[in-house]
């Protein structure tokens, strides 16, 4: 299920003019404050009546201003999941979950329940009140609440913002398997680059009320001309990887851009796939194989563009294998190895660097690519 969004909305000085389709899976609605990301979110679910708008999914038609077609939001049929979980203190976990399958017309079935239930890692919570579930739990059940009433599409505003690292850590993993497991649209606002990197499956990026660039996670991490929109520090590309083994010294060895990538060690079994996040501050550029040097990873690749602005530093991106990497470089470095589209070089990445909060579960588009390659 597809959901198509075209909105256009004045506000004084504001003006929104964003155009996207987010397929099934995860779409990030990321940008600074003040990008219109939640005036955005508004027109899809109903709350704002837009100057222009039409938003479709899967077919339904939601609003078409041109038709003078508006609906209301309690008619759309959109599944919420707030900064705070916004539970019933009164309600079991149980009863929460009940209330979410009230609102639904067909009021949802046991079995779907029981797979949400168990999705979320949620059943030996049933019958606790909410306030004695962290954070990470209320959020998880409040995510079961909202996918029961049925939803065409799932709108979730900041879910992680409130919850402690250890919390979002907690939940991560939860988030993803809801990204594979759920064929409804689900929109996603986040201000973080890591939490981006590692659900979304398509980004929308937006700057003053504009979309400068949308498509899959990887291609817009990755594409050095959006660095300064994503934040110098926070700028990286995102790489699909699949373990290969685990090594006796405490190493994961993966496959990615087109070599074999070391990282301390992570989950998974040989065969899964898996996304790294590798910022580009943490990649060098060197023009011949690296000699004897402590850095494990060395990427062999092609330069396909250098982005420099009024500092001094210099975006690289190069191709390696089927992924792109993201290095960033001082000008004069760049300079010094003539770096330009075309030139071979290898990029050399230290295991440390990525962090595990950069490695995140592999995507289906990533497993579909995988089997038809
Ligand atoms: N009701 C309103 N009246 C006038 N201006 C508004 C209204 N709501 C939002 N704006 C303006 O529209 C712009 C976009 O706001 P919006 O809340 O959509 O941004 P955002 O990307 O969600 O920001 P944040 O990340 O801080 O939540 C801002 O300049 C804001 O001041």
């Amino acid at each position: 299920m597809t959901l198509s969004v075209s909105v256009q909305h004045h506000f004084g000085g504001f003006t929104l003019d964003a155009s996207f389709e987010a397929p099934a899976g995860v779409t990030a609605l990321f940008g600074s404050s003040g990008s219109g990301k939640t005036t955005l979110v508004n027109a899809v679910s109903g709350l704002l009546r837009p100057d222009q708008a039409r938003v479709e999914v899967g077919g339904r038609l939601l609003c078409d201003t041109e038709k003078g077609l508006c609906l209301p939001p309690h008619k759309r049929r959109v599944g919420y999941v707030f900064q705070e979980a916004r539970l019933f203190p009164h309600l079991t976990v149980r009863q929460n979950l009940h209330y979410g399958r009230w609102f639904s017309k067909t009021r949802g079935s046991d079995a779907e329940e029981s797979r949400l239930v168990e999705m979320l890692g949620i059943g030996a919570l049933l019958d606790r009140r909410p306030g004695a579930l962290s954070g990470g739990e209320k959020q998880r059940v409040a995510i079961g609440r909202a996918l029961l009433s049925q939803p065409l599409m799932l709108l979730m505003d900041e879910p992680l913002a409130a919850l402690d690292e250890a919390r979002k850590a907690e939940i991560l993993p939860y988030l993803e398997r809801l990204r594979d497991d759920t064929d409804i649209p689900i929109l996603y606002v986040s201000h973080s680059v890591a939490e981006v990197a590692r659900l979304a499956t398509t980004v929308v990026l937006l700057d003053k009320g504009k979309v400068l660039k949308t498509g899959p996670t990887e291609e817009v991490m990755s594409d050095p001309a959006l660095a300064p929109a994503i934040g110098l520090r926070e700028a990286g590309s995102v790489l699909s990887a699949t373990v290969v083994t685990h090594h006796d010294d405490g190493l994961t060895e993966l496959a990615a851009a087109g070599a074999k990538l070391f990282l301390p060690r992570i989950g998974g079994n040989p065969g899964d796939h898996v996304r790294v996040r590798i910022h580009a501050n943490d990649v060098m550029l060197s023009l011949d194989p690296p000699g004897r040097v402590s850095a494990l990873n060395t990427l062999p690749g092609t330069v396909t563009s250098i982005r420099t602005g009024g500092g001094p530093g210099a975006m690289v991106q190069m191709q390696a294998g089927d992924d792109q990497i993201l290095a960033r470089v001082t000008k004069r470095s760049a300079a010094a190895l003539d770096l330009k589209p075309g030139t071979e070089c290898y990029a050399i990445v230290k295991s440390v660097s990525v962090a595990r909060a950069d490695i995140g579960a592999g995507d289906q588009s990533m497993a579909k690519s995988d089997t038809t390659t």
